[in-house]
This record gives C-alpha cells, structure tokens and sequence, in this order.
C-alpha cells in the first residue's frame, strides 16, 4: 500500500518534524507541500535537515493544491485548519496538528482561543481510554497540544483506577521549538539562553481545558487543572511533573501496579524501572514517553513525571501515530522509539 501525504505548513516546526517522519514511513509518499507567506520558496532554504526534500517548491496553501492525496497533515496556527479542512472530501484523512478540533466543549474553546468552535474530532492520543477505536478508520484527527500529551498520558491512569483526587496540580516545562518559527520578542536567544521563565501562569493557558477533558473523561468526574507552564533553554523537549493529592488506600506499591498495567502493551510509553527518572535528552527526537511515578507519603501525594519530544510525541509523532491507525497500518510504522543521546 502506498499512502500519498501532503503537508500544510511544511515550512514550520511541526511540519518539518511530521516530514522527518514521514521520509522513515515504509508506506508513504510525500506529495504536495505548502506555506503561507514562504509559498515559492525551497524547502532546502527553510528545512535544511530534509535533505530529501531540498528542491521541492512550496506552493500556497488552498484546498486545490492540497487535492489528490490520501492523507492531508495540517501544520497551521490555531484556528486556520477548520476553513481548509472544510474543502477537503470526506474521504481523505484529514490529521489536523493544530487545536481547532481538539476541544468538545465550545464555551472552552471560545473562551480560550476567542473564535468560534469548528467542531471536535477523534482524539489523536491513542493511549488514552477509548481513544485508538476511536481513531482506527476515521478520516479526521485531532492532534493533541504537546504539554496535555505530556500531563493526560501522567495522570489518566491514576484518575482512570480511582486513586487520585479531581484536583491536579502541574508543572511543566517546555522547549522553545513548541512556540513555532515566527519570531517573539520574549523567545529571543538572549532572553532564553541561561534562564527559565513562567507564562500562562493562573489558569489562563489554552491547554488547560483540554488537560481538564482529557483527565475528566479519564476519572468520570470534573477534575480541576491548576497547570504552570515555563519555558526552557533548550530547543526541544517537555518535561512535566503532575501531581494530585491520592485517595485513600494508596501506596506505592498500588501506584506503580496501576501504571505497569496501563501501559504495559504500549509501544510509546514507557513507565522506567523505579529510581530512575524522566529526561527530555532521553526521548529527543523519539515519540515515547518517559514516565516515573512516586508516592510521597508525608505530603499524601501521588506524583508523575512525564518526559516527551514536543515536536514528536507532542505533535509529529502522534499525528503519524493517528495516521497509521486511521488507514489501518502497523501503529508504530515509521516512529522512532529510540532518543538521540547525549
Ligand atoms: N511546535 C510545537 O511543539 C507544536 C505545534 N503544534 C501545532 O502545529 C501548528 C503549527 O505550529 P508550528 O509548526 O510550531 O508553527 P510555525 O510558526 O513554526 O509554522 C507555521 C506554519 O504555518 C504556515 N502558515 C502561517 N500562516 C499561514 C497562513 N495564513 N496560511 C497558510 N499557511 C500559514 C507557515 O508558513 P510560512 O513559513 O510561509 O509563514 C508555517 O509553515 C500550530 O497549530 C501548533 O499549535 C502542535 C503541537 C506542538
Ligand atoms: C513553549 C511554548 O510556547 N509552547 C506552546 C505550546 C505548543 C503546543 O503544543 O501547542 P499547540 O499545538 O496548542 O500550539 C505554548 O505554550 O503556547
């Protein structure tokens, strides 16, 4: 079988990485490629790790050029999928990698990206309870955001098994790959080299509601996130520590069964031999997931530590993940389960 993909936004982080990807893919050939305001341009001037693809000419990104393939990737800002995603048949798969079809609840979506809800899409985290049935044969996919990747894989098998209370609290911190190419005042080399630095602090950023989704179809109940973000000097990698007060019964022993068992048939996640611990150099450039988990006793607290390649498991490898489920191929085609150390 040989899957034709096209990329929107081939010019930008996450289509880059989704390209990588996609280049390891036994089954898939890449198509058309687009760009916004670099339509024209070679990828090799703007992607010069694509080797492969140097030569390719980006064209605009409308639904004529993005036409013939099997599977459409989206890599657009927020809010920019759902106008192209609308043109494309009903028959193409559509994996769209930024948040327009991630939320159910429109208020939320509303509330938080300040423009009207496009809708809600099979959830492209299969690891989550129900989420890779959902995913297998459907022809939309929503990938998730890359710090309620980190956090949902972290504590939906404590909230799904009982154990915690519905009132996380997270910590989280980020490379800077996660804010996209465009350029920022605040992402500027000599503002993040030798600093780390908090933002979206007080309930106020965009993945909080789908961390509350996430954790809240996990435990059958509401569950509040009070969720921290920072951003880290380093390019690419989230590193989370998630927290929730534990429920009576608990102990470590209980903890570390309930997520041996979560993830023990899952390719991309990987629950470390106890005492070691999580690391964004371990999963670099990798779509698993590190995690540890700790009971601290004296505090009553269960604790998760969850390492991911934001670029890979948080975007690229998930969408290649989803892909590979909705069209019915070998789950883990073209991932890399394996980081790059040191
Ligand atoms: N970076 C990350 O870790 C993650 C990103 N995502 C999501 O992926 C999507 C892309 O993010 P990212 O790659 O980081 O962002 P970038 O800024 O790096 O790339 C954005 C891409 O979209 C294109 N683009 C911008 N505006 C338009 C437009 N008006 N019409 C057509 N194309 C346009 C850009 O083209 P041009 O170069 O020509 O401007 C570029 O190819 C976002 O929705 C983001 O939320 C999801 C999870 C994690
Ligand atoms: C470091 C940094 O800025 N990270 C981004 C998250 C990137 C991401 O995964 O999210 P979306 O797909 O929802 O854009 C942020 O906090 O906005």
């Amino acid at each position: 079988m040989t899957v034709r993909a096209a990329v929107a936004g081939a010019s930008g982080y996450a289509g880059g990485e989704v390209l990588r990807l996609l280049l390891q893919h036994p089954e898939v050939e890449i198509g058309v490629l687009t760009a916004g305001s670099n339509a024209g341009q070679r990828l090799g001037a703007l992607q010069p790790h694509l080797l492969p693809l140097a030569d390719r000419v980006l064209a605009a990104t409308t639904a004529e050029t993005l036409a013939g393939h099997d599977v459409v990737f989206l890599a657009l800002p927020h809010g920019q999928s759902a106008a192209v995603a609308e043109q494309l048949g009903e028959s193409v798969l559509v994996v769209d990698m930024g948040a327009d079809f991630r939320l159910a609840d429109a208020a939320d979506w509303e509330r938080f990206y300040g423009s009207p809800h496009a809708g809600t899409w099979p959830y492209g985290l299969p690891e989550l309870p129900g989420a890779r049935a959902a995913l297998e044969g459907s022809r939309r996919v929503a990938v998730p955001g890359c710090y309620p990747t980190a956090v949902s894989l972290a504590l939906a098998p404590a909230y799904a098994a009982g154990l915690a209370e519905p009132e996380a609290v997270v910590v989280a911190a980020s490379g800077t790959s996660g804010a996209g190419k465009a350029a920022k005042p605040h992402l500027l080399g000599s503002e993040v080299m030798g600093s780390m630095s908090p933002y979206g602090v007080g309930g106020l950023h965009r993945h909080t509601p789908e961390m509350i989704q996430n954790l809240s179809a996990a435990a059958g109940e509401r569950v509040t996130v009070s969720f921290t973000p920072t951003l880290a000097p380093m390019p690419r990698g989230i590193l989370a520590t998630s927290s929730a007060k534990a429920r009576p019964g608990v102990d470590t022993g209980r903890l570390r069964e309930v997520y041996e068992k979560a993830y023990a048939d899952e390719p991309f996640v990987h629950l470390l031999p106890e005492g070691r611990w999580p690391a964004t150099g371990a999963v670099y450039g990798s779509n698993t997931a590190q995690l540890q988990v700790a009971y601290d006793e004296a505090a009553g607290r269960i604790l998760v530590i969850s390492a991911i390649d934001n670029l890979t498991k948080g975007t690229a490898g998930g969408a290649v993940q989803s892909m590979n489920l909705a069209l019915g191929l070998p789950e883990t085609s073209g991932l890399p389960a394996t980081g790059i150390a040191p």
